[in-house]
This record gives structure tokens, C-alpha cells and sequence, in this order.
């Protein structure tokens, strides 16, 4: 037995709800930790059972969740289809033979660990040096579910691209960047006419869930999340009772679920996926053919930029995950650990690869030299 997400129709109002059930069959299960769509139908329609399932999805989304834990062989035959970038490190780099690699790294749980609170998910000083030993060498950027200003105060690098509020925001480096294009700062804004709404919102939900103990608030700007990591599971039916009495006052809303998180956002369309193509745009590189953009990040979110890459056909996305999931990633890496390895040997490759054309280069001009005298 394994468990899956499975659409529960209501025919007579057409409304979808995804829920995790048990199920037999082979096909790897979704992740826990992955996030459900729950569309604003589906909102509406909660009550009574209906809580129950949203519930149910947020147990899912607990990657610690004991009924949750992998079979070794669903792990197994997921590797399989989704192979660590570290183990495929040479073919991922003659893949991208003769291309300007680009370089996109979502922050939570990629570049730093799931804590309990969101405040104090701080990236490592080694990780910071080796993003800054990345930016060096290759466009890079943070594209994040969090505001833009507070990825930034972790990241605190200002040579970066950073697009925050899940793409909805985005700004180029500020300095120090050869990959500046046009020596501009790119600034880009896609639900600007949302921020009073969003601010309401989160004061609303703030309200409405202040009794609950250790929900956690926080404003991101574009979206409001509401944490809910350190919530009892035993107050959950109330929690999500709570959010969805706010919601139902803001038809032009919608609401996703991440890893132990609601999250609140304009119901436009634009997501990490519109920010990558937008930043691969911005970087000169809308219509060509010798650019490979490398995702790497561990939430549903990220797999529109993933679902991008394929359609595309350019670069690969890498999933950090530990499961398995169901994801558009080509690769894996089991967490963020593994995914400063792996910078890292993309930068001492490129440095290599760097000196050593420098080297021919001066052998040539030494050639060339000889055969003047
Ligand atoms: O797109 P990301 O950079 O991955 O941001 C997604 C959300 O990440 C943060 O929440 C998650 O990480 C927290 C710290 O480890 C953890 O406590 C929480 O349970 C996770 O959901 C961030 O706080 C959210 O605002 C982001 O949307």
C-alpha cells in the first residue's frame, strides 16, 4: 500500500478537492511535503467532511508524518527516474557543452534547512560563500515563496537576481554583478494593485487564528502564510475552519498549501515558472538556443519552474528531496548539504574549464609569436 492524492468530485457542484488516500499500486506516492491546489470551489464547499479531507492534505504535506514514510522500494525506482545531480555530475555538464549555464535556486529547504520558525531559517556561511563563488561565475538567482526583502536579509548577497513572493517580485543585483544586463537593475512587479488586499488579509487571518496556539503569521508581501509547523495536529480542523471563513471574503484569492504552510495569493497568472522565463528574458536570453537554466528546489512551487525547463527543453530541474515525489524534475538531491556539494563542483569545473581555454589561448599567441620571428 502506498499513498496518493486522488481528485474527490462532487457532481452536483463540479467542485474538486485533491486528497491523500492509501492505494496499492507501484507508482511512486506523492510526497509528503509536496502542496495541494485547493481552488477556491473547493473553499466553499468545506464543511463538516469536506475539513476532514482539507485536514487530511495537511498531513500530507508533513514530510515527519509517520504513515508517510517511504517504501525502500518506491525510493529505489524513483532514484531510478530521478538521479542524484551529484552521481550524474558529467553528463549534466556535457549536456551543457558549448551553453551559458543559469543558474536558479529557490532559498527554503534548499539553501537552508526546514526549521520550526520561519525567522530563523538562516543559510549557512558556507552556503553563502559558495552561492558567492556560484555568482561569480554564472547568472544566478533566489526565487522564493518569501518577500523579496526578507530572502534578501538571509541571502544578503547583492550580486544576485532575487525573485520573491513566489516570482511575483522581482529585482536584478544591485551591485557587483558582470551580469547586470545593460548595467540596469531589473524591476519587475506582477500583482502591485494586490498589496492592499494581501495586507487585509493577513490582518484578517491574523485575527481569525490568534487563539490558535503556535500558528505563525507571516506577510510576504504578495502572499500571506499562515504557518502552521508548531500547531497541534488536534487544532488543525480549526485552523483550516478558520482560514476558510476569512478566505470566503476574498473571491480574488487563492489559496495553495507547502510544506506545513497555507499560503494566500492573487489569483493571477504567475508563478516561479513566469519568473524564470522573465529572468531568462531579462538576461538576453529570451529566444536562444545556448542557454542552460538549472532549477534546483524542493516545493511544489518550484515545479512550474520545473514544468518550464521540459517544456523548453532547456537545462533540468533538480528536486531536494529525501522522498519521493511527484515531480518534473530531472534529477535529485537529498538536502541542502548535497546541494552546496553540488555548487560547488560547478564552480571548481567552471574554474578549470576557465583556466585551462586561458591556457590554449596563450599557447596560440606563443605559436603565433614564434611564427612571426
Ligand atoms: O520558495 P521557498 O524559498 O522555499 O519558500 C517557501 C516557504 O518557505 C518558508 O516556509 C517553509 O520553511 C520554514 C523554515 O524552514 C518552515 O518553518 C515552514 O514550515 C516551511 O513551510 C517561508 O516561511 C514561507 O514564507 C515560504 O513561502
Amino acid at each position: 500500500m502506498t499513498q496518493q492524492n486522488v481528485v474527490e468530485s462532487n457532481p452536483k457542484s463540479g467542485i474538486n478537492l485533491t486528497i491523500p488516500v492509501k492505494v496499492s499500486v507501484s507508482k511512486p506516492p506523492p510526497a509528503p511535503g509536496s502542496c495541494i491546489t485547493i481552488s477556491r470551489k473547493t473553499l466553499l464547499e468545506i464543511n463538516g467532511n469536506k475539513i476532514n479531507s482539507w485536514v487530511d492534505s495537511m498531513r500530507a504535506s508533513s514530510p515527519t508524518h509517520h504513515k508517510s514514510a517511504p517504501l525502500s522500494a518506491d525510493l529505489t525506482s524513483w532514484m531510478v527516474q530521478h538521479p542524484s545531480a551529484l552521481d550524474m555530475f558529467e553528463q549534466i555538464i556535457s549536456a551543457s557543452k558549448g551553453k551559458q549555464i543559469v543558474m536558479f535556486l529557490d532559498y527554503d529547504g534548499t539553501l537552508s534547512p526546514i526549521v520550526e520558525d520561519p525567522d530563523q531559517a538562516f543559510m549557512s556561511d558556507a552556503m553563502r560563500a559558495t552561492v558567492r563563488m556560484l555568482a561569480r561565475y554564472f547568472p544566478t538567482a533566489i526565487v522564493s515563496g518569501r518577500c523579496r526583502d526578507k530572502v534578501y536579509s538571509f541571502v544578503r548577497l547583492a550580486e544576485l537576481y532575487y525573485a520573491g513572493s513566489h516570482g511575483m517580485d522581482i529585482k536584478g543585483p544591485s551591485k557587483g554583478s558582470k551580469y547586470k544586463k545593460g548595467g540596469q537593475a531589473v524591476l519587475f512587479q506582477a500583482a502591485s494593485e494586490f498589496l492592499p488586499m494581501i495586507d487585509e488579509v493577513y490582518k484578517a487571518l491574523q485575527d481569525a487564528t490568534k487563539s490558535i496556539e503556535g500558528v505563525r503569521m507571516e506577510n510576504n508581501k504578495f502572499c500571506a502564510s499562515v504557518h502552521f509547523r508548531s500547531v497541534d495536529e488536534k487544532k488543525w480542523g480549526e485552523l483550516a475552519q478558520q482560514v476558510r471563513s476569512v478566505l470566503k471574503e476574498y473571491p480574488k484569492l487563492l489559496l495553495t498549501q507547502g510544506r506545513k504552510v497555507f499560503e494566500i495569493r492573487p489569483t493571477i497568472k504567475w508563478d516561479k515558472g513566469k519568473a524564470l522565463e522573465f529572468l531568462l528574458e531579462s538576461l538576453g536570453y529570451a529566444n536562444c538556443t545556448d542557454v542552460f537554466p538549472v532549477y534546483i528546489g524542493d516545493d511544489r512551487t518550484d515545479e512550474d519552474a520545473f514544468k518550464v525547463l521540459r517544456e523548453r527543453d532547456q537545462g533540468f530541474g533538480i528536486l531536494v528531496s529525501k522522498i519521493p515525489k511527484d515531480t518534473h524534475a530531472s534529477y535529485s538531491l537529498q538536502e541542502p548539504s548535497e546541494v552546496m556539494v553540488f555548487l560547488r563542483r560547478l564552480v571548481e569545473w567552471k574554474k578549470l574549464t576557465l583556466r585551462r581555454q586561458f591556457r590554449i589561448r596563450r599557447q596560440i599567441e606563443e605559436i603565433k609569436a614564434s611564427l612571426r620571428n
